[in-house]
């Protein structure tokens, strides 16, 4: 895969979440479009405080901001023992991993972190602590490089002319440049891209808040609709590909996204839409067989009951699952940072983790 463009040259965005010297900076999310602030985290309880409540989203995001967490730990820590040290570890690692349960790219780069920590449990503390801070940071750094070659890829494979994507799987949802968003930003690049529906994605808004601010503040050009406006410009002819994230791939190509994802899926073969999903590797779950197996989060009440912090309905009782799981036979393909995959999705997803 040659790559024409450095992050750069696609957007104008400083990356969603880095790590400086024993501190997690990441832009709030819950503050956009209104506000754009960098606020930096000091402890683990507040990483993983950010991570539940959205401050910072995004599966490949949240598993970047996990995994600062734990430099964190290490460079912040007080433990004078090794045996003190892993002790902590083990609870700062707990605590992040408790805190969203569907995207697991949570749990991928945790364990990714533990599992190098275990294997030099006999280096020195200081060898472990610079090992953690440089994992950390190469997950971090190796989810942009995948991002760029998932832009290559998708921009190869969606037809000209006018997307439909939900939520944001823009930068703001991983380390730079996004998944979705990386490959809408190689289009806009190229010219292919005519124009991007933005779906709104109620509850929590993450189209209309930050889908909508970061494509438009990277020069593409957009109409925001609201979720239930998708169908009608579908049947209008106005939409050529759909495209979206990820949350978790499983090994027969189901997939857990954003609430409402499966109900485009639906629409698509309806119209005969193309409808790819975007994730790198570390978003895929080989462990589990369908997608009836991924856990759904549910959250509270008040996500359905306000709508930018107005009262929008009564006291009542509320049904908030964050994710859905459509299943593969709706899927034309899954843009991934090796190459796109089609069915049949069970043996070519095996195939790829056999590409080293
Ligand atoms: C590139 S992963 C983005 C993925 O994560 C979002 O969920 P949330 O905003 O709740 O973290 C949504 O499902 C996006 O597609």
């Amino acid at each position: 895969m040659e790559l024409k463009y450095k992050p750069e040259e696609l957007t104008r965005l400083p990356r969603s979440v880095i790590y400086e010297s024993g501190k997690v900076k990441l832009i709030d999310q819950r503050l956009l479009p209104r506000e754009f602030k960098v606020i930096e985290l000091t402890t683990v309880d507040e990483v993983a405080r950010a991570i539940v409540t959205m401050q910072v989203r995004g599966a490949p995001a949240i598993g970047a901001a996990a995994a600062f967490g734990l430099a964190l730990y290490a460079e912040t820590t007080k433990a004078k023992t090794k045996d003190e040290f892993m002790d902590g570890f083990y609870a700062a690692y707990d605590k992040l991993k408790n805190t969203r349960p569907t995207a697991v790219n949570l749990f991928w780069a945790l364990n990714r972190v533990k599992k190098l920590v275990e294997e030099h449990r006999e280096d020195s503390l200081d060898e472990i602590k610079h090992l953690i801070v440089e994992e950390a940071q190469k997950i971090a750094d190796e989810d942009v490089e995948a991002n760029l070659r998932m832009g290559h890829y998708g921009a190869e494979v969606l037809p000209e002319g006018n997307v439909l994507t939900h939520c944001n799987a823009g930068s703001l949802a991983t380390v730079h440049l996004g998944t979705v968003g990386a490959v809408l930003r190689v289009m806009h690049k190229e010219g292919t891209l005519k124009l991007l529906w933005v779906d709104e994605t109620r509850p929590v808004l993450q189209g209309a808040r930050l889908s909508a601010w970061e494509y438009h503040y990277d020069g593409i050009p957009l109409k925001l609709i609201s979720d239930n406006m998708a169908g009608f410009v579908m049947q209008q002819g106005k939409v050529d590909a759909i495209i979206v994230g990820a949350d978790r791939i499983v090994a027969n190509g189901d997939f857990a996204n954003k609430i409402g994802t499966y109900t485009l899926a639906v629409l698509a073969k309806e119209h005969g839409i193309p409808f790819f999903t975007v994730a790198p590797l570390s978003t895929i779950d080989m462990s589990l067989k369908s997608g009836k197996e991924i856990p759904i989060e549910e959250r509270s009440k008040e996500e359905v009951l306000t709508c930018g912090g107005c009262r929008i309905a009564p006291d009542v009782d509320v049904y908030n699952p964050a994710f859905d799981v459509t299943p593969h036979k709706y899927l034309t393909g899954i843009i991934t940072d090796r190459g796109v995959v089609y069915p049949p999705f069970e043996r070519n997803l095996k195939r790829l983790f056999k590409r080293e």
